[in-house]
């Protein structure tokens, strides 16, 4: 299965351009889209769930036109939504039967074990009678995935689904989406860049409603391994080194400051060559430095 999406645009009544002609081809497995707030990732995850209209530009999920075919769609879609809300008062087992029905599952013997089987998969069997209120961020995400899964679709969006997540309940999160992403197509969005790096086969980059750069993200990091160059500086020395060289990132380190740039050839200066990550394309990429695959997405 695969999503072409080809020219899609999207201006709101305010002016924002929070999608200018993307076109990306989406192949089944684990799909990462990058971009920082506002580059248009939830405009885009909405338009193809078929909650929004676009202004133009064409999607095919295979032969089906997404944005004209809706309901043939939402036949073969999950849909976690960015601000996914739970009644507090009724409990994961209710809300999950309730979403059941409404997905069409009236068969009672039937529904019982789909539920049962999703709240075993996202493991919040043991927990399935109680409120949804007292469950925690990773709890509720974890529900907002059992409810995505339900009527076993092909294509499954996740928008932002790790944001606020505490370290351990991400990797659970994570180890949940990698078992579904090995027979479906998974979109999921998300800001953070270990999210895709953990988990996605292909992936794009978007900022400012543009895709700047797509492809597989071990292959990327590889194609800008040579060009990544690190130093440790003083907080002092930071602003001169910000205007010689390409600074593309900066961490802490026990009070110093360890600084990435980007540069074709040795920047001199005392930088060493360093390991790069898929952070470092993200940021160079974001910087307007790599452009490695562009026009191929
Ligand atoms: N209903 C709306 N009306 C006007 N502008 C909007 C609307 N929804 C989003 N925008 C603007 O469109 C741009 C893209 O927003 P979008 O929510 O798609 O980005 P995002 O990448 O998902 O960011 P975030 O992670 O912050 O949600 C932003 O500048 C945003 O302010």
């Amino acid at each position: 299965m695969e999503l072409k999406i080809r020219n899609l645009s999207k201006t709101y009544a305010n002016g924002v351009v929070a999608l200018d002609r993307v076109t990306l081809n989406i192949p089944a497995g684990m799909f990462g889209l990058l971009g920082p707030n506002g580059a248009g990732k939830s405009t885009l995850m909405r338009i193809l769930a078929t909650l929004q209209e676009c202004d133009s530009g064409s999607v095919f999920l295979d032969d089906i036109d997404v944005l004209d075919e809706k309901d043939a769609v939402r036949r073969m879609l999950g849909y976690l939504p960015q601000d996914f809300g739970v009644y507090p008062k009724v409990t994961a087992y209710e809300l999950l039967d309730h979403f059941a029905q409404l997905k069409g599952l009236s068969h009672k013997g039937r529904r019982r074990e789909v539920v049962d089987g999703l709240l075993q998969q996202v493991n919040l069997w043991e927990v399935r009678n109680q409120r949804l209120g007292g469950f925690s961020g990773g709890m509720r995400q974890r529900f907002g995935i059992a409810q995505a899964l339900l009527g076993d679709p092909r294509l499954i969006i996740v928008d932002e689904p790790t944001a606020g997540l505490d370290p351990q309940e991400r990797v659970r999160f994570h180890n949940l989406l990698s078992d579904i992403g090995e027979d479906k197509t998974v979109i999921l969005s998300t800001h953070i860049v270990s999210d895709v790096a953990d988990l996605c086969a292909n992936m794009a980059i978007i900022h400012k409603g543009h895709v700047l750069l797509c492809g597989d993200p071990q292959e990327l990091t590889y194609e800008i391994e040579d060009y990544i160059w690190a130093r440790i500086v003083t907080k002092q020395e930071l602003p001169m080194f910000q205007k010689r060289h390409q600074v593309i990132s900066t961490r802490l380190l026990t009070g110093r400051t360890l600084i990435h740039v980007y540069s074709e050839s040795d920047p001199g200066d005392g930088f060493e060559p360093a390991r790069a990550s898929l952070e470092d394309v993200y940021f160079a990429t974001i910087a307007g430095r790599f452009n490695a695959a562009a026009g191929d997405c």
